[in-house]
């Protein structure tokens, strides 16, 4: 029975818009209230889906949320009609109305960790929604990520979809972005890498000081118990907390792993040594070397890395065993990117291409390739067992484009989020969504 990894890119909502709500995200913060484009937004993500779906990759897509969140602003004491609702919100906390509108589970890396079959004590997928808890206006997604997996990883025979952590700073969880798996092949025994920013309950680790570690040691162990990890083959390493200090406000914008391959800059982690020791003592255990690929700070800097997000791209593996970089275009305009990239695909190691793509739109909200996508391994057996309608084809990519066509504004500025017609077109839109995905209640729209 072959495995092979599905990506799920996160289908880009007709609200996307720059708010500027994520503290320590610096694209979020340098870009905020600048007017957006969801309709080039979802068209740049879609391009992706499908170039990759066409080259062989499997890919997936997950639905956009319904915003505005109205019980998210009615339990914060916004009443009457949802014209009301919205007016009022605008007027008095238009940061609140922004977050109950964020399009921000876009970033599907963020939806949830996933551990395969291979992985787990009952043999079964898991998925445990993050709770995102760190920003408000990421706080609510939990509860629609649990309900889409759970529509599209409906058979329980072979998944289980947990619920998020308990929304408090213990559990800080930020699902598989701060989580990579490392093997011979996707389909082998495996160890499953977990990345924190902070540990809550030992005053004495280290902390950044600047900004938000979102990621706590806790949450990652919680994780790895709800899905029944062997001890053996789960590592914890701590994030630099420097580097979280200059935007790296999760371990993806600094590191990725594909297979036994590890691409990470060499400031990553609090202590490189040790984890570069653990990692390789772990594989040793499920017969796989780790082949790191370290990027130096003479190479590339730390703040080339962030702008320019060059760790936020996709390892994929090729059906010849060497692997594609998916980057996104910022990587080309950086002159020390442009130039570690051409060396690394002429090293002869493992990656020998790169695939770029505009994904401008997301990219000023700090969201790459790697945030758009949310990793499953899935056996033949399970990826016949999920929800066919969201497997990325030619004919969904078309009936998708055409459904933003439809829908969706090119143009968007904070004070359009106080339209009441907003809200009624992405009603109307995610209705229509239903049923072209053959997800019949995905949305709890009452
Ligand atoms: N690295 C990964 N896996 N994901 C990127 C998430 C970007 C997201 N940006 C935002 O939420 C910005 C929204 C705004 O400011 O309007 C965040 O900071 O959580």
């Amino acid at each position: 029975m072959s495995t092979r990894e599905f990506n799920f890119d996160g289908l880009v909502g007709p609200s996307h818009n720059y708010a500027g709500l994520s503290f320590g995200n610096v694209a979020s913060f340098n870009n905020v209230k600048s007017a957006s484009n969801p309709k080039q937004a979802a068209l740049q993500g879609l391009a992706k889906m499908r170039a990759l779906a066409a080259r062989g990759f499997a890919q997936g897509m997950l639905p956009p949320q319904a915003r505005p969140n109205f019980r998210l602003l009615r339990s914060l004491g916004f009443t009457g009609s949802d014209a009301e609702v919205l007016a009022r919100a605008y007027k008095e906390s238009p940061v609140l109305l922004a977050s109950a509108y964020s399009a921000s589970s876009m970033w599907t890396a963020n939806a949830a960790t996933v551990s395969p079959s291979r992985d787990t004590a009952d043999g079964k997928v898991h998925f445990t929604p993050a709770n995102l808890n760190n920003k408000l206006h990421r706080s609510h997604e939990h509860v629609q990520s649990g309900r889409a997996l759970r529509a599209i990883f409906h058979d329980e025979r072979h998944f289980a979809v947990h619920e998020a952590l308990p929304s408090t700073p213990a559990f800080g969880d930020e699902g598989a972005a701060n989580h990579t798996r490392l093997c011979r092949d996707h389909g082998a025994d495996a160890v499953e890498l977990f990345v924190y920013g902070r540990v809550e309950f030992d005053p004495a680790a280290p902390a950044p000081v600047r900004y938000p570690a979102r990621q706590t040691l806790e949450a990652s162990e919680a994780v790895a118990r709800l899905h029944g990890l062997q001890e053996a083959r789960t590592v914890y390493v701590q994030q630099n907390p420097a580097v979280i200090d200059q935007g790296v406000f999760h371990n993806d914008v600094i590191a990725v792993g594909n297979a036994n391959v590890l691409f990470y800059h060499e400031q990553a982690f609090a202590d490189e040594q040790g984890t570069l020791l653990k990692l390789r003592q772990a594989l040793d255990g499920v017969g796989a070397e780790l082949a790191p690929i370290r990027v130096a700070t003479g190479q590339v800097a730390v703040a080339d890395a962030v702008q320019s997000y060059l760790f936020n791209s996709q390892l994929l593996s090729k059906p010849d065993g060497k692997m594609a970089l998916v980057i996104p275009r910022e990587c080309e305009e950086n002159a020390a990117v442009a130039k570690y990239l051409q060396g690394l695909v002429a090293s002869g190691g493992p990656v020998d291409e790169l695939v770029h793509f505009d994904l401008r739109q997301s990219m000023r909200n700090g969201g790459g390739p790697a945030c758009l996508r949310l990793r499953v391994a899935l056996t033949d057996q399970e990826a016949a067992a999920m929800h066919q309608g969201v497997i990325m084809t030619e004919a969904l990519y078309h009936t998708l484009v055409a459904w933003v066509d439809r829908h969706y504004r090119d143009q968007l500025a904070p004070q359009d989020l106080a339209d009441p017609a907003l809200a009624i077109e992405i009603a109307a839109a995610l209705e229509e969504l239903e049923r072209l995905l053959g997800l019949p209640g995905l949305y709890d729209l009452g």
